[in-house]
C-alpha cells in the first residue's frame, strides 16, 4: 500500500540546540534506515519550509502509524496522510 504523507515539523525554539541536533541527527539515521527498508520510497522537502512530501511503503495502515510513530520528530510534527491507488490512466496500468 501506498501513502503520501506531508510532515511539517515544528521543534520547540527552547528546546537547547545539542537536543535539537541529537534528534534531527536520530531522525536522519531512522530516515535512511527506513529507505534502505524500501518503506520510504521518496522523501522530499517542500522549498522554503520545514517540511517533506513523503511516499511510504507499507503493508497496513497499522505499519504507516508504527513507522511514523517510531520517528524522533514524530511529536513535533503535524502529518497528513493521503492513501494512493493506482490511476487507471498510469502507462504502468495499460494491458
Ligand atoms: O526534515 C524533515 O522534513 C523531517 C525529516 C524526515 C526524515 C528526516 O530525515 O527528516
Amino acid at each position: 500500500m501506498l501513502f503520501h504523507v506531508r510532515m511539517d515539523v515544528a521543534i520547540p525554539h527552547d528546546l537547547a540546540s545539542q537536543e535539537r541536533d541529537k534528534l534531527v541527527a536520530a531522525e536522519k539515521a531512522r530516515a535512511l534506515e527506513l529507505q534502505r527498508a524500501g518503506k520510504w520510497p521518496h522523501l522530499w522537502r517542500i522549498v522554503g519550509q520545514y517540511s517533506n512530501i513523503s511516499v511510504l511503503e507499507v503493508d497496513s495502515p497499522d505499519e504507516l502509524h508504527q513507522i511514523l510513530s517510531s520517528l524522533p520528530l514524530f511529536p513535533f510534527m503535524r502529518i497528513e496522510i493521503t492513501a494512493l491507488t493506482q490511476h487507471p490512466s498510469d502507462l504502468a496500468a495499460q494491458p
